[in-house]
């Protein structure tokens, strides 16, 4: 015989316990994952916060400043660098050459080194094909004219500089000694005459006066122009790889080197309207080059001109 079963208490219970069970159990599961996600985020916290403090007070600043700081192009190894200096002008000098082949050229020379910068050459074994200007200086007399009577090389200018010498180069030539060449930029604007030269395999260009570091060849005489100069250092020194290190003829502060990117974020002239430019470079008003009486002359015939007897 079946007994006669009462189900109104299971009924009962099976009514209470079927919501907790549908519904309190999964609310009490997610709130315990929520607690748990909010202790890992602590946890994270805590370290950071640990990290940055074991680092010392500008940790923070450092972090930020990380994503601009400049990694230059490495050289190849073939390729040899020298930079030299005439302190009575403020004026680079650089040597450059090429170890599978030994020849080198001179870019910038200043006659009262140009011995020494010949002697440099010989005591690294190296072979000077070129003597190369980046434009007619105001400021000192060019070595071009010494170091070709002491070496047998050549001389090198830009064709618009007017002046005379064994090679006249124009915009997109190419000055090669050995393995190495460099790109001839026009960029005029401090004279007319004004080139850059550009290694794009060594990320490494020499911009004579047409840029400085933190500042620019000024445009107050021998054909010079502001919206020129503007135009040239925008257009073809900016718009070279960011990292590209840039050398100028001149530093009067001590600095050395400097990049395309450096420039472009703090040069006090070039980061500004070509407007607000010109009316910095009108009122520059620096004295006359000490020199340019006996430089102009002198270099108009690429420095053949007065050159001391052996
Ligand atoms: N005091 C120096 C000449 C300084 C000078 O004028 N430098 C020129 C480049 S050489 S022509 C220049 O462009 N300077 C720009 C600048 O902002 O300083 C001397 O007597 O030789």
């Amino acid at each position: 015989m079946i007994p006669d079963t009462d189900y109104s208490t299971t009924v009962k219970a099976y009514k209470i316990w079927m919501p907790m069970i549908t519904y309190c159990f999964p609310i009490s599961i997610t709130l315990h994952r929520i607690r748990r996600h909010r202790s890992i985020m602590l946890i994270q916290s805590l370290k950071v916060i640990r990290r940055v403090l074991s680092r010392g007070p500008n940790s923070i600043q450092l972090r930020n400043t990380m994503s601009t700081v400049t990694r230059f192009q490495p050289c190849t190894q073939n390729f040899i660098f020298r930079q030299l200096f005439d302190a009575t002008s403020s004026t680079y000098t650089y040597l450059l050459g090429d170890a599978d082949s030994a020849e080198c050229i001179l870019i910038d020379p200043v006659v009262e080194h140009a011995k020494r910068d010949f002697q440099l050459t010989k005591d690294l074994n190296l072979k000077l094909v070129y003597a190369v200007n980046t434009h007619m200086h105001a400021d000192h007399i060019t070595g071009t004219g010494y170091l070709k009577k002491l070496s047998g090389c050549k001389s090198v200018i830009s064709r618009q500089s007017g002046a005379q010498a064994d090679v006249l180069i124009e915009e997109n030539d190419f000055i090669t000694f050995g393995n190495q060449r460099l790109k001839v930029l026009s960029t005029p604007g401090h004279t007319n005459g004004c080139c850059s030269y550009y290694s794009e395999q060594q990320g490494i260009a020499f911009t004579g006066d047409a840029l400085l570091i933190r500042g620019c060849g000024r445009t107050d005489f021998q054909e010079g122009n502001s919206e020129t100069l503007y135009r040239s250092v925008h257009d073809k020194i900016f718009t070279l790889p960011d990292n590209t290190r840039l050398y100028p003829a001149h530093d009067y502060k001590g600095l050395m080197v400097t990049s395309v990117d450096e420039e472009k974020r703090l040069n006090p002239r070039l980061t500004k309207t070509m407007e607000e430019f010109v009316k910095i470079m009108d009122n520059l008003n620096l004295a006359y080059p000490a020199q340019i009486d006996k430089a102009l002359p002198a270099n108009k015939v690429c420095g053949l001109y007065d050159i001391p007897p052996e």
